[in-house]
């Protein structure tokens, strides 16, 4: 610990499991979360002439003569820093700079995730107002603005102040400011939802740190009226003429008044607005506020009451958690990334009160607006509707950078704080799309709709794989799916143990022992009823159903005790899919089974195909498998974007392939004519506009494709597998086009994480089949 303060309240450790498996996560591969990566290449002696001396020091010179033009030269437009002295972190209290840094590593992640912003986590011992000051400003010029993180009341306040005066780049305090906007938004749409003015609404909270006054001086700015707010902090009421644990800005909300505890001013409460710590909030007391209250248990992680215990004293709540495993999640992720996109993009040299109001006013009419079908992706397929459990976005709203970022970056320019003004709001909002779709949250939307599928039973061919074994845990945990295990029970439990997973056979998941399993006559007799005629003696049939995984796996879908196969984890694919073919077989209509790869890289999600089955496929196949590819597409939120690529640029050659991409391109327009889509066309003109525009200015196919259709599986195959590891992507995949239940085939390459991300896409398959 860094300083000698009075110990905080500590929220008590989350599950044991959960922090066994954070601290896996965090440690492996390699350890944290962060790494830093060149943005130029250093391949050559040139190169490094350019980057490094001799020829670094012309942006020195250009900078040291006109300093702005740092932004033109080095990263530091995009650069922030989270900044903590590890005071107050989370709802963990005073736990010091060096155990703050999960958390600013984490706030990194996600500055960069969703906003695309850099960021240095700065974990400073530094634990008087003073030191603070000192070291923050002196950060100046290496970053674009500055991210104040988990620094306790009230030297937050004296700190962000004299920060704010100091330094010509924004200065903010996410647990002030971003909480306070977030919980404005909130509070706005639950009071008129309430049919309640904020003017006349009673506010209780429990916290008096950063977070909750700041919130507080949000609401009055916004109308709440000082009498009517009662705060609490661990001495209870802050009350006129208390004398302990008071600082200025507490007293801004003394009241006149002998009561002094929670359970006396609870009564007739309009909204609970908690930043303090776990469980304050007993349920009894819920039983005193108004009608319809608004209930905002915001400590983390764990809040001041839990949901399920709120609704049941007061099914009329409102609730709101900051976590991401209820409705309402209120958390200040909602606004820090957006609103320093929008303050970095202007080049705002503050983040100004009318800044924080564009931010509340943006997040609020999100809540109320129509969904569109790509959005409703991000909250599972459903689409959600302005009420008491959908106040304010879902953090993974993909609209919510398009909304708050310009908002931002209006309102900085219209107070004059912007030195870069946005010219053209339009070409703005195209940028921020195009990273929407680069940001690498594909797999969100996905997983969304798998958890509302109701525990979808997948079963895993190679069950007593360390990876599947890993990914089931995973499956149950985050109930994506009921993971059914083909595999012998004693060895599945060895290993369950060995590697220190907590799932156990039978008590959480189902599985089929090939060596015993009471459905095997069955299974056989089902096996020979499908390939009896095609060579395989009853004999044979009898040891394939005992020994191979794949063929019970498919069986135990076809008979309806799975919802999805996985396999493929170990072995050749040919082998799986000739069995797949065989039991699962192929949906009407298909002429083919097809795979598409999905690549997801720094440069964003692209889709290939096909990269696994059809060697050498006719223009029909190619047209079939480019239509289910778009199909398939569209289930992760993406507007689906085809090039059919070719050796011939839009007839530059006449050979036999370049006519059969030329004549798919035809049947694509036929059966689909609503798919975006162009042909056949080199690979650079499919990735640049403006490549494809010098030959085919009037193309049917706009911006970046993002779905290659190649002529051949050497193609396909090829340059996935080259594009993979230059751009150091991960593959998702391969996606099994065209058969008739959901079934899947990995590579023995797969992750973990791969394998729970196929499974989550076999649940949404078999929930959502077309
Ligand atoms: N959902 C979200 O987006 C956010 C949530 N938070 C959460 O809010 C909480 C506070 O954070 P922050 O304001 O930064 O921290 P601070 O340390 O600045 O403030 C904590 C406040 O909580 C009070 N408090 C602590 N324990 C109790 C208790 N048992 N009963 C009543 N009051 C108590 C403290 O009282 P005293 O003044 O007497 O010490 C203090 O006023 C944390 O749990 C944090 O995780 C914070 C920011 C954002
Ligand atoms: C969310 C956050 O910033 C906190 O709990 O401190
Ligand atoms: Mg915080």
């Amino acid at each position: 610990m860094s300083t000698g303060d009075k110990p905080r309240t500590h929220n008590g450790p989350v599950s044991g499991d959960i922090d066994q498996q954070a601290l896996f996560f965090h440690r492996h591969p390699r350890p944290g979360k962060l790494e830093i990566n060149a943005t130029k290449p250093l391949g050559n002696q040139r190169d490094l002439a350019l980057a490094y001396s001799p020829g670094v020091a012309a942006p020195c010179l250009a900078i040291r003569d006109d300093p702005a033009c740092a932004a033109d030269y080095t990263a530091r437009a995009n650069l922030v820093a989270v900044v903590s002295n590890g005071t107050a972190v989370l709802g963990l209290g005073n736990i010091g700079p060096l155990a703050s840094k999960p958390v600013m590593e984490g706030k990194a992640v996600l500055f960069k995730k969703f906003a695309g912003i850099d960021v240095f986590d700065v974990e400073i011992d530094a634990p008087t107002v003073e030191e603070m000051v000192t070291v923050i400003s002196a950060l100046e010029p290496t970053f674009g603005g500055i991210n104040l993180e988990d620094i306790k009341a009230p030297e937050c306040f004296e700190v962000e102040r004299r920060l704010r005066e100091k330094m010509d780049i924004p200065v903010f305090h996410d647990d002030q400011h971003g909480t306070a906007i977030i919980v404005a938004a909130a509070v706005l749409n639950g009071l008129e939802l309430a049919g309640k003015s904020l003017a006349d609404a009673k506010i209780v909270a429990s916290g008096a740190g950063a977070a909750a006054l700041a919130c507080l001086n949000q609401l009055v700015v916004l109308g709440a009226r000082r009498e009517n707010i009662w705060v609490h902090d661990i001495e209870g009421l802050v009350y006129a003429g208390r004398e302990a644990l008071m600082d200025e800005w507490k007293a801004v909300y003394a009241q006149a008044s002998d009561k002094r505890q929670l359970s006396e001013t609870i009564d007739g409460a309009d909204v609970f607005l908690g930043l303090s710590a776990a469980g304050v909030l007993k349920p009894e007391l819920l039983q005193r506020m108004a009608e319809k209250p608004l209930i905002m248990a915001l400590a983390n992680p764990t809040p001041e009451i839990m949901p399920e215990e709120a609704r049941a004293a007061r099914p009329d709540a409102m609730i709101c958690t900051g976590r991401s495993d209820f409705p309402n999640q209120v958390n200040n992720v909602i606004c820090f990334p957006y609103i320093f996109r929008g303050a970095l993009d202007c080049g705002a040299r503050t983040i100004n009160e009318e800044m924080k109001m564009a931010a509340v006013r943006a997040i609020a009419a999100l809540a109320r607006e129509e969904v569109s079908d790509v959005a409703a992706r991000a909250y599972s397929g459903d689409t959600p509707v302005f009420g008491p459990n959908y106040l304010i976005p879902s953090p993974f709203d993909q609209r919510l950078i398009l909304r708050i970022a310009p908002a931002v970056a209006r309102a900085a320019a219209e107070t004059g704080v912007a030195a870069r003004p946005i010219a053209d709001f339009d070409a703005y909002l195209d940028q921020l799309s195009r990273f929407v779709w680069r940001s690498g949250l594909l797999m969100k939307p996905i997983f969304a709709a798998a958890k509302k599928a109701a525990k979808k039973r997948v079963v895993f061919a190679e069950g007593e794989d360390e990876r599947v074994l890993r990914a089931a845990q995973v499956l149950l945990e985050e109930e994506i799916a009921q993971p059914i295990l083909i595999g012998r029970p004693q060895i599945i439990e060895a290993r369950l143990k060995r590697y220190g997973l907590r799932i156990r056979p039978d008590a959480d998941f189902e599985v089929v022992n090939p060596e015993g399993d009471p459905r095997y006559r069955d299974y056989v007799e089902d096996y020979l009823g499908l390939v009896g005629r095609r060579g395989v003696i009853p004999e044979a049939a009898r040891t394939i159903v005992r020994t191979n995984a794949t063929v019970i796996g498919a069986l135990a879908v076809r008979r309806g005790e799975a919802d999805a196969l996985i396999c493929g984890v170990e072995g050749r694919y040919a082998k799986h899919l000739r069995d797949v073919g065989q039991i699962i077989g192929k949906r009407e209509g298909v002429l083919d089974f097809f795979a598409l790869s999905l690549l997801i890289s720094q440069r964003g999600a692209t889709f290939f195909t096909d990269t696994y089955v059809s060697f050498d496929p006719t223009a029909e196949e190619v047209a079939q498998m480019t239509v289910m590819a778009a199909q398939e597409i569209r289930r992760f939120g993406i507007t689906p974007r085809a090039a059919l690529v070719s050796h011939s640029n839009f007839g530059s050659r006449d050979s036999e392939s370049a006519f059969k991409m030329r004549r798919a391109m035809e049947l694509v327009r036929e059966m689909a004519p609503e798919l975006e889509a162009d042909g056949e066309m080199h690979g650079d003109s499919a990735i640049s506009e403006l490549l494809r525009q010098r030959v085919m200015p009037n193309s049917t196919l706009t911006g970046e494709a993002n779905l290659l259709v190649f002529p051949s599986l050497d193609a396909a195959n090829i340059t996935l597998g080259v594009v993979k590891t230059m751009t150091d992507g991960l593959h998702v995949g391969p996606i099994l086009l065209g058969a008739a239940l959901p079934a899947h085939i990995l590579s023995p390459s797969v992750t973990s994480r791969g394998v729970v991300n196929m499974a989550a896409l076999a649940v949404v398959e078999a929930s959502y089949p077309d």
